[in-house]
């Protein structure tokens, strides 16, 4: 798998779809590239006094739309290709749920296990002030939001970063995530997850599909196997048990189990915050290794963790009949021919997981327009407050009926709000993607593809070439 290039993998399927629009080769390579890559390195001193080197990247794809949006990442993983991937992927799935982005990625290759809360810190600050010295950051620019490794915490520090450095009206807006004080907005922590849940009931709606792959409709009684426990495996898992599914299987970064009896997500939750572990919980089977869980029989495979997870090392053996793609690229282009050949339903990532990005955009607004959600006693919030409702209105094809509008405007609806936007997104990108997938036959990610080509590559042919 050393050979594995994430950009390419994106690439082949912007291709893959490429083919059934309408536009040259010009203008399809104007939306593939990458148009600013930034990479830097920059110093640590740890907290006994040693220095040491760490790398960053910040990549934005496509200015098409401004400011770009996309989260940033602490991982091992992390490095120039991986973030061109994500940012290009952050494009696409923007377009899908149209949200008025461009697509960003930014990323340190750090193990965050491996520092201090303060060496944390003062890494992210440190990242967040050579974004600044390099326009790579602003509330019209580009917006940073987490992604794996990072959260609501990190997020607080960029803001607080960047504040210390400019002191424009709307700095809030300059990153999404952030803790609910510090204008974050409420029912972003779980809002990829959520999209997940949303997604996956959308598509287990289809009487067709679920026919041909031996299924009933609906998530009732649907076994279900998450890898990674994180912020968007986490809760992903908690709606899909909300919604009437069944977990079954658990991979971790320390092993994986397995119950077909069902396992107590929230019980789990806290044995593994007790032993640092889920090896040992209840009454669940400890599998070889932690991929293992992976290729347990089950109806649906929700991949939370990092890319390159189903590959040609494991797809012959995986044998649930949906893959819903919650983490960025979990599958190879290899492994979903190979897995869709054999029947199974892909929902590919740049629609699944867009959730975040949605509910980021919310928060965003909510930022630029300096309103407090919830309690509206003054006229002129209330009146943000209700443009922000048109917007979402606009984005989602939600209408609110008079009586939800004052309970919106008057009480303390802003979870209701962004749930409910959230919700209506998720089943309207569904149904683009699905028809356009009818329409010419094509698989969900090539659909989904096809959706946003369409969408940047109209922007582009509008906004001509400078100079
Ligand atoms: N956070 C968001 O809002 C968001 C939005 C869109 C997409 N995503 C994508 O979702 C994925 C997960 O992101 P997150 O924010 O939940 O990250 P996170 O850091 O909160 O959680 C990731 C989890 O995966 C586990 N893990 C790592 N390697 C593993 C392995 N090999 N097997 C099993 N588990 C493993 C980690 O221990 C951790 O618990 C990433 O691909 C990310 O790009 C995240």
């Amino acid at each position: 798998m050393s050979n594995y290039k994430f950009f390419d993998q994106v690439n082949k399927a912007f291709d893959k779809a490429a083919q059934y629009s309408r536009f040259d080769a010009g203008l399809l390579s104007q939306i593939k590239i990458c148009n600013s890559v930034y990479r830097f390195s920059f110093p640590l001193k740890k907290d006994n006094g040693d220095i040491e080197v760490l790398h960053g990247w910040r990549v934005e794809h496509s200015h098409h739309k401004v400011p770009t949006k996309g989260g940033i990442r602490f991982s091992m993983s992390v490095n120039e290709d991986e973030t061109m991937a994500l940012a290009a992927l952050m494009t696409y799935k923007c377009a899908v749920v149209d949200v008025p982005f461009g697509g960003a990625k930014g990323g340190i290759r750090i193990d965050k296990n491996n520092y201090s809360q303060d060496e944390l810190e003062r890494i992210t600050r440190r990242y967040t002030f050579e974004l600044i010295k390099k326009g790579f950051i602003g509330p019209g620019l580009d917006v940073p939001a987490p992604d794996y490794g990072t959260g609501a915490r990190e997020m607080g520090w960029i803001l607080d970063t960047y504040r210390q450095l400019n002191s424009e009206l709307n700095s809030e807006a300059c990153v999404t995530g952030k803790p609910i004080p510090m204008g974050g907005i409420r029912g972003r922590t779980e809002a990829t997850g959520r999209g997940v849940y949303f997604g996956v009931r959308e598509a287990c709606k289809d009487k067709e599909d679920m026919k041909d792959l031996g299924l009933e409709p609906g998530l009732e009684g649907k076994t279900f196997v998450v890898q990674g426990l994180g912020n968007v495996g986490y809760h992903a898992a908690k709606y899909l048990i909300e919604g009437g599914a069944k977990l079954i299987g658990v991979a971790e970064y320390e092993g994986s189990i397995y119950d077909k009896n069902g396992i107590d997500l929230e019980k789990l939750m806290e044995f593994r915050k007790d032993t640092g572990s889920i090896i040992g919980f209840g009454n669940t089977k400890e599998m070889e290794d932690r991929g293992a869980v992976l290729e347990a029989e089950c109806d649906i495979l929700v991949p939370a963790a990092l890319e390159n997870q189903i590959n040609s090392d494991n797809m012959e053996n995986i044998q649930a009949k949906i893959i819903a793609e919650a983490a960025n690229g979990p599958t190879t282009t290899e492994a979903h021919d190979y897995l869709k050949k054999r029947g199974a339903l892909l929902i590919p990532d740049n629609y699944l997981n867009a959730g975040g990005v949605t509910v980021s955009y919310f928060e965003w607004l909510k930022n630029l327009s300096h309103v407090r959600f919830g309690r509206m006693e003054k006229r002129a919030e209330a009146t943000s407050y209700r443009k922000i409702l048109g917007v979402i209105e606009n984005i989602s094809d939600r209408t609110f009926t008079e009586e939800e509008l004052e309970k919106l405007a008057s009480g303390s609806g802003e979870y209701e709000l962004v749930d409910s936007g959230l919700e209506e997104t998720m089943i309207v990108a569904y149904q683009q993607i699905n028809e356009l997938r009818k329409k010419h036959d094509i698989d969900l990610r090539t659909a989904a593809f096809l959706n946003a080509i369409e969408k940047v590559g109209a922007i582009y042919e509008q906004m001509g070439i400078f100079p």
